[in-house]
């Protein structure tokens, strides 16, 4: 549990900012210059709180009083956008340094789970400039996981990398987060990470919280900032090695994922873009698309335009959001309450910036 308040002045920037976040992954998102990294160096220690408080597990680390407990002594771990990887050090040492500041009765994180779970088993003799940018970066999680952090902060952790590097590391990141019970706040103005990764986000703009919430409810009533997108949560079925696609089964039906996603039955959420779903009244049959979604019609908005966002209640009461034109709801009758067939042509996931 993490509690966060934060009153600040930073050169000609005024920093305001209070949420809570549980044991889970708590998102900062926000455009560039809002205050997400200002608010991560607070609270590993690294800039001084000037008013406010923060507080992890029930521990007050600063109070903007008298108590500022130092960085080091704060356990925690801190994951950047470069691996910022000791280049002198094997991978091996690289690991054990995070250990060596930790405790011996505080090491509650093995060495052995999380070098299997990140996959750098056969790097641990190398040195950090022999790795390429997303085995680094695996390094780098790793030696943040083995110090046993009671937090963890990740400042963009993906930024530098490519967009297949990515695609490999989250759902390593989703791995650490389930299997270690360690909270994570993640920073990141990528949409689709902090809709995948978080329980909680916490949208700021200029140095305030815009709104916080769960994925669905933050991506929803924010839908007009972006692309209207929706949320769709599921579980990881068994991938498609021959066609490259990962099946997402949710009560509504199967959502199929481009890539190979992994393990089988993990919880998931992906992002579906208004405008990749179209609307049946009938389950089509002799299309290409694949992920059908059988639901009702919850609300179609009045409005003058040519297209129109019509709101969906999925079977098992998810929403989706499908974009369409106001002629194809007059020609097929659509209305609250209707049975329809939502096809949603891509869940690719989206590496758009805000
Ligand atoms: N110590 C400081 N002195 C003066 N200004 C500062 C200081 N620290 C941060 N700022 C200002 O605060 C604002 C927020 O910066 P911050 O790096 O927290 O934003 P950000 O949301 O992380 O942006 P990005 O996504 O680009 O990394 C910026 O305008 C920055 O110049």
């Amino acid at each position: 549990m993490i509690e966060v308040e934060i009153n600040q002045r930073l050169g000609d920037f005024q920093l305001d900012v209070g949420f809570s976040g549980d044991g889970g992954v708590t998102a900062l998102f926000g455009p560039s210059g809002s205050g997400k990294s200002s608010v991560i160096k607070i609270i590993a220690g690294l800039t001084r709180l000037a008013s406010g408080r923060v507080v992890v597990d029930g521990t007050v680390l600063a109070d903007g009083k008298g108590r500022h407990v130092p960085p080091y002594r704060r356990r925690i771990g801190v994951v950047f956008q470069e691996a910022r990887l000791f280049p002198h050090l094997s991978v091996r040492n690289n690991l054990r340094y995070g250990r060596l500041f930790t405790p011996r009765d505080q090491r509650r994180v093995a060495e052995e789970p999380v070098i299997e779970t990140l996959g750098i088993g056969h790097l641990l003799d190398r040195r950090p400039a022999t790795l390429s940018g997303g085995e680094q970066q695996r390094v780098a999680l790793g030696r943040a996981m083995l110090a046993s952090p009671r937090l963890l902060l990740m400042d963009e952790p993906l930024a530098s990398l490519d967009v297949a590097r990515r695609l490999e590391i989250l759902p390593l990141i989703e791995a650490l987060r389930d299997e270690f019970g360690i909270p994570i706040v993640y920073v990141s103005h990528a949409v689709e990470e902090v809709a995948r990764l978080a329980g909680k986000i916490v949208v700021l703009e200029a140095g305030r919280v815009a709104r916080q919430g769960s994925p669905a409810d933050v991506f929803r009533i924010a839908a007009d900032r972006f692309a209207i997108m929706s949320v769709v949560e599921g579980r990881l079925g068994a991938p498609d090695d021959a066609f490259h696609l990962t099946p997402i089964e949710t009560p509504a039906g199967i959502v199929w994922l481009n890539g190979l996603v992994r393990p089988l039955g993990r919880a998931v959420r992906v992002l579906v873009h208004a405008t990749d779903v179209a609307l049946a009244t009938r389950r089509p049959e002799g299309v290409t698309i694949r992920t059908v979604l059988a639901g009702t019609v919850a609300d179609i908005p009045d409005g003058s335009g040519p297209s129109v966002t019509v709101d969906v209640a999925l079977q098992g009461g998810t929403r989706l959001a499908a974009s369409v034109t106001r002629a194809a709801v007059a020609e097929l009758g659509l209305e609250p309450g209707r049975q329809v067939f939502a096809l949603v042509k891509s869940v690719a996931l989206d590496e758009r910036p805000l």
